[in-house]
């Protein structure tokens, strides 16, 4: 059977006072996925969003939901299929959480906005669903900003939505509930069919969470993809020009610059016992060198962005006497020499690692 596309633009393009920011933009997304917009700060991911959901009005081309033109519906027909999470404040003076998560049913009262019992239950299920249903009586302008994101999502999620859309859910909770949002989000989603569009700040979330990605840069949406085809090696660096530091891809770790220099201290490094100390030594500003790294070690990301010097081996490859005498020579120039006691056991196995932690004991370096 065929997937439909359940959400798509066509040649949209959005700016403010009839200027283009962001032209032609061909996204699109099956029931069920969750599609995350990505770029530097001021790209135009909020401005995009505001377009989709017609908060604005789009320079040109086209929102399909359900293979519908989104701007022939009427408001409560789209209000009915789409609802938001923007970051813009809500009036809610005097107002309980639950009477905030209840104005999410506004699409389905009549014209006087009376709840029906029906529509409560969906309130309070919604509320347990975001873990919130604690909160049912606290006043909704006594409670945290994380707080007021969750109860927003409840307000969402209770009008029913086929398409959910969410401008940086994330950015006002801790770990642990940022991770707890957007599973309740991925398990919508697979669960129900929900679509998810929304805006991240937080990369190595977008990488793990998202079917498709857009990235948000210049006047275009410069890539659009599944997160293999979006966090290829080097990408991010570009995206959000990035002059210091690193990010990886694959593990979405973020290391500061090297300190540059003539390297004053060895790291002999492996099995991610090195990692730590690389950064310790980047705080305290001190050049170092570490290796000898096999390229596929755990430590050697961040060897590679802190260390002025690596002594690396290709993955898989042997450790050879040339790289061992690379490894002697920077020992030498350095003044002292650091090996975990974790490695120096596993070294006892590894002729290399073994030959350079007798050199640097005797020339009297090794801590
Ligand atoms: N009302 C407005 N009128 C004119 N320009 C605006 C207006 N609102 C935003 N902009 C501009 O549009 C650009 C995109 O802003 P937008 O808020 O969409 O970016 P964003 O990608 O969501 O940024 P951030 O990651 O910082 O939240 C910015 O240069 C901003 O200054």
């Amino acid at each position: 059977m065929k997937e439909e596309i359940y959400f798509r633009t066509a040649g949209l393009t959005v700016g403010y006072q009839g200027v283009p920011l962001i032209r032609d933009i061909c996204i699109q997304m099956k029931k069920g996925e969750i599609l995350t917009l990505i770029g530097p700060n001021g790209a135009g991911k909020t401005t995009i969003l505001k377009s989709v959901i017609r908060q604005m009005k789009p320079l040109c081309g086209i929102v399909y939901l359900d293979g519908k033109k989104t701007d022939e519906m009427q408001r409560n027909e789209l209000a009915r299929k789409l609802s938001v999470v923007l970051t813009d404040r809500v009036r809610t003076e005097r107002m309980t959480c639950r009477d905030v998560v209840s104005t999410g049913r506004y699409p389905y009262t009549g014209k006087f906005g009376v709840l029906s019992e029906k529509d409560w239950s969906v309130v309070d299920k919604s509320m347990e669903v975001v873990g919130i249903a604690k909160w049912k009586e606290q006043d909704f302008q006594k409670i945290s900003d994380g707080q007021k994101q969750r109860v927003m999502l409840a307000r969402a999620l209770c009008q029913e939505p086929d398409l959910l859309i969410l401008d940086e859910p994330t950015s006002y909770l801790d770990i642990r509930y940022k991770l707890e949002f957007l599973s309740i989000l991925q398990k919508m989603a697979k669960e129900t069919g929900l679509c998810v569009l929304m805006s991240l700040h937080e990369l190595d979330l977008a990488a793990r969470i998202s079917d498709k990605i857009a990235c948000v840069y210049e006047d275009r949406i410069d890539r659009f993809g599944t997160p293999e085809e979006i966090f290829t090696e080097g990408y991010i660096q570009r995206l959000y020009q990035m002059t210091t530091g690193l990010y990886d891809e694959l593990t979405g770790n973020l290391e500061l610059s090297a300190i540059k220099g003539e390297p004053e201290i060895f790291v002999i490094a492996g099995m991610g016992t090195g990692t730590m100390y690389f950064r310790y030594l980047q705080r305290q500003r001190i050049p170092f060198a570490a290796g000898i790294l096999w390229e596929n070690d755990l430590d050697y990301t961040a060897a590679s962005a802190l260390s002025s010097v690596v002594v690396s081996v290709p993955p898989f490859r042997k450790m050879e006497e040339k790289h061992v005498e690379e490894a002697k020579k920077w020992i030498q120039r350095c003044r002292k020499v650091y090996c975990a006691d974790k490695l120096k056991e596993t070294a006892r196995e590894v002729a290399g690692l073994k030959d350079i932690i007798e050199f640097a004991k005797r020339e009297g370096k090794l801590e």
